[in-house]
């Protein structure tokens, strides 16, 4: 007896299926590869993919890379509620900048906040990959890298590029930046402005006596009690060598330039204990007020820098105020 033979419909139906089978099986084996090939790319950059539904605000994260499953927010809500609150506002912007057609992408670095208070810097950066017909964003990609070793190495150089090494005060550059700045608000918001020059006197004879470990310390010291002396808003820096710059700011009233110069004479002018040594140290200070005695930076500084050489010169230990005279504003 012949064997039933299937009908050719039948056949045509399995051969399809084979086939779609085989195509099946060629395509998993492509998305394998090609999730490989994306991982060993992805492998040690740091970068951690993640895509966003803006309609709903759902948020996924394909790769964790450095980042623990609890570190990713699954939603908009969740990963705005981690931003850094100062950060917010900026990034918020240009997300929805760029949803709204504005920006070619989105891009920015911001600060993340862990559950255990850890602060994460993040660079992050997306593109919308599809939207409706009215432009409404439907779908964006994007991916994010930690930055924190770089953004805390940006920032120490920041800090270096701003202080003074041996002190920690702010440094000379620093100093008149900051002095433009509230010259600025000064003549904004009104109040007042004074610039006290401090020189140390004769600290020349505490090197040559205690030798120039003993010499930095104190200036160390010194730095600590200058800034014990102002108040908040007022800022102290070290112009170099044994000399301190100071400027008050007031929002009302006459500076508390000469309350403060006295201040500075009751704890500078005395005998400063190191370990157990003893070391007789003095100061004089110059003073200047803004605008009277100078209308930019520079003009303040030096008018204090001259008033502080006439107390030098009046015999140390004391302050003056700047004093216009024309003959030694024309030598
Ligand atoms: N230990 C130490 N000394 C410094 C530093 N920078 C500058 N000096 C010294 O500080 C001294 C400053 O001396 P001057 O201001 O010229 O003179 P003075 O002896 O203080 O005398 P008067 O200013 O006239 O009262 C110099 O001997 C400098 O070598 C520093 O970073 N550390």
């Amino acid at each position: 007896m012949a064997h039933p033979t299937l009908p050719t419909d039948a056949q045509a139906l399995q051969h399809e299926l084979a086939s779609l089978r085989q195509e099946l099986a060629a395509a998993r084996l492509l998305i394998a590869t090609q999730q490989e090939k994306l991982n060993a790319a992805l492998d040690g950059t740091g970068l951690c993919l993640w895509q966003g539904q803006p309609p709903t605000g759902e948020l996924q994260v394909f790769n964790l890379q450095d980042f623990k499953p609890g570190d990713m927010a699954s939603h908009f809500e969740a990963w705005y509620a981690k931003v850094h609150p100062d950060d917010r506002d900026r990034v918020v912007n240009h997300y929805f900048a760029h949803l709204l057609g504005e920006t070619d992408s989105y891009e920015a670095e911001y600060r993340t906040i862990g559950l255990d208070g850890r602060i994460t810097w993040l660079w992050d950066r997306g593109r919308v990959i599809e939207r409706d017909a009215d432009g409404k964003a439907l779908r964006i990609m994007g991916a994010h890298a930690d930055i924190t070793q770089r953004k805390e190495n940006e920032l120490a150089l920041q800090h270096m590029a701003q202080h003074d090494a041996l002190t920690g005060l702010l440094n000379r550059s620093a100093f008149y930046q900051r002095l433009n700045h509230a010259i600025e608000r000064t003549n904004r918001n009104g109040g007042n402005l004074a610039v006290l020059f401090v020189d140390l006197d004769l600290f020349k004879q505490v090197n040559d006596q205690h030798g120039h470990v003993i010499g930095d310390r104190l200036l160390q010291q010194v730095a600590r009690q200058l800034l014990q002396v102002v108040r908040d808003g007022d800022v102290v820096a070290r112009l170099g060598g044994d000399e301190f710059i100071i400027y008050l700011q007031g929002e009302t009233g006459p500076p508390p330039v000469e309350e403060v110069g006295q201040r500075l004479l009751d704890l500078l002018n005395r005998e400063q204990l190191l370990d157990d040594l003893h070391i007789d140290l003095g100061a004089s200070i110059g003073t200047s007020i803004y605008p009277h005695d100078g209308n930019n930076a520079e003009a303040l500084v030096q008018h204090a820098d001259a008033a502080m050489y006439q107390a030098k010169a009046d015999g140390r230990r004391r302050v003056r105020h700047y004093q216009h005279s024309p003959l030694r504003q024309q030598a």
